[in-house]
């Protein structure tokens, strides 16, 4: 196979100093995960494969922690503070740049995580002939020019519109130039705008389909391989015993027997907590609390519970709903219904609407009809948080 030919030398700054309101989330999007690594990992990544010396991260004051986690382990990255907007971030960086004074630079969103080095490669070839180059794809809609009364007020000429991306590859000194001296009084759009405001000339090479900035939550979701619902089902049964206390759903049941079993023997809670780890691969309530496991002895099931549910917001899934089916003969399910479905919704951290409780019978047949035991089965929905 033909080796790929070398690119020119050139700087790279990655802007990552945003708060990612539009996403949402207690975390900025750039340290989540995206296809199995931090957002932000995957371009810093890819301009390091291509040669991009040196690299510099712009990140928030407060986000120092977050990006060592996220980059850890990748060499000779320098750290600098961003400001209150993209552009005084990308100012920041390229001030930090002087000293090493580059001749070529390339400005990245990290909110763009896939970056092709073919696209890199256009880029700086453009840059032999101009003192910008940037990313940009047709437009495929027409165009309307949107009224303040909410009506069409005209419409573009979709042929002579671009949409614009990054990388963004400049000379590095004037780029520089063209941050110091932009005298608008608004942020520009991108980079490109700034260095136009000086007079400088951009080129416009092909960008690509992969390079799609994660601007809304659901962008994570379309763009991510992750799934964005599971589905897990749980199945458990135990014996009624007299002497022994009945726990459905995390409540105790007034009844003539209890279930008999290692932890408080709450098959409702079993069911659903079998469920939840079902539906993310992890194994299931044996796995995680072993029965021979003394610890586990007379424990409260919503222990169980919670943990699974903890295990699947850390994969990032957040429960959607749970169908749970109770098979006894007695006691009545019924009365007892709205305290269940309360506390399983306590426990998990729904709304009691998300959490369906129901119960049936098996006319007498069988070890349930014999009132020997009570099974639980359960059906739980995660959607990516
Ligand atoms: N003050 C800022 C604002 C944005 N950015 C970066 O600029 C890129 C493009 O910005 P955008 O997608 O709008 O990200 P956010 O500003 O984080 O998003 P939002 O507007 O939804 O808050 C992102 O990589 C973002 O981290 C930055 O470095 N400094
Ligand atoms: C720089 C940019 O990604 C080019 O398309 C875009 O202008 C950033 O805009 P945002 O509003 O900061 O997401």
């Amino acid at each position: 196979m033909a080796s790929e030919p070398p690119l020119p030398s050139f700087a790279a700054i990655v802007v990552a100093a945003g708060k990612g309101l539009r996403v949402g989330g207690e975390v900025p999007k750039q340290f989540r995960d995206w296809r199995g690594k931090p957002l932000v990992r995957h371009s810093v990544e890819a301009l390091l494969a291509s040669g991009a010396s040196p690299l510099v991260v712009v990140i928030a004051a407060d986000a120092r922690a977050d990006a060592e986690a996220a980059l850890a382990g990748l060499e000779g990255l320098r750290w600098v503070t961003g400001g209150a907007s993209r552009q005084d971030s990308v100012r920041n960086g390229l001030e930090e740049l002087t000293g090493d004074a580059p001749e070529r630079v390339l400005i990245h969103d990290a909110a763009r995580p896939d970056l092709p080095r073919v696209v890199i490669a256009r880029l700086l070839r453009a840059l032999d002939r101009h003192s910008g180059a940037i990313p940009v794809l047709p437009v495929v809609d027409s165009i309307a020019l949107a009224g303040e009364d909410g009506t069409m007020a005209g419409k573009a000429e979709r042929e002579t519109l671009r949409r614009v991306q990054t990388p963004q590859a400049f000379r590095f000194d004037d780029i520089l130039a063209a941050h110091r001296a932009w005298q608008g009084a608004t942020d520009a759009g991108d980079d490109a705008q700034v260095l136009m405001a000086s007079s400088g000339s951009v080129a416009l090479v092909d960008g690509d389909e992969r390079l799609k900035k994660i601007t809304f939550a659901e962008d994570f979701v379309t763009t991510s391989t992750m799934p964005a619902f599971r589905v897990g089902q749980g199945f458990d049964v135990h014996r009624l015993e007299a002497g022994e206390e009945l726990w459905l759903c995390g409540v105790q049941i007034p009844h003539d027997k209890g279930l008999a079993g290692h932890s408080d023997a709450d098959v409702a809670l079993h069911a659903i907590t079998d469920a939840v780890l079902g539906a993310i691969g992890d194994g299931d309530i044996g796995t995680h609390f072993p029965p021979s496991d003394p610890q586990w002895r007379g424990a409260r099931s919503g222990r169980f519970l919670e943990h699974a549910v903890g295990l699947a917001r850390a994969a990032g899934y957040a429960i959607a709903n749970i169908d749970l089916t109770l098979i006894c003969e007695a006691p009545k399910i019924g009365p007892h219904r709205p305290a269940m479905r309360a506390e399983v919704a306590r426990l998990t951290g729904l709304d009691e609407g998300a959490v369906s409780i129901k119960a049936t019978t098996t006319e007498r047949l069988g070890f349930t009809g014999r009132g020997e035991g009570i099974a639980a089965q359960a059906i739980v929905a995660l959607v990516l948080a």
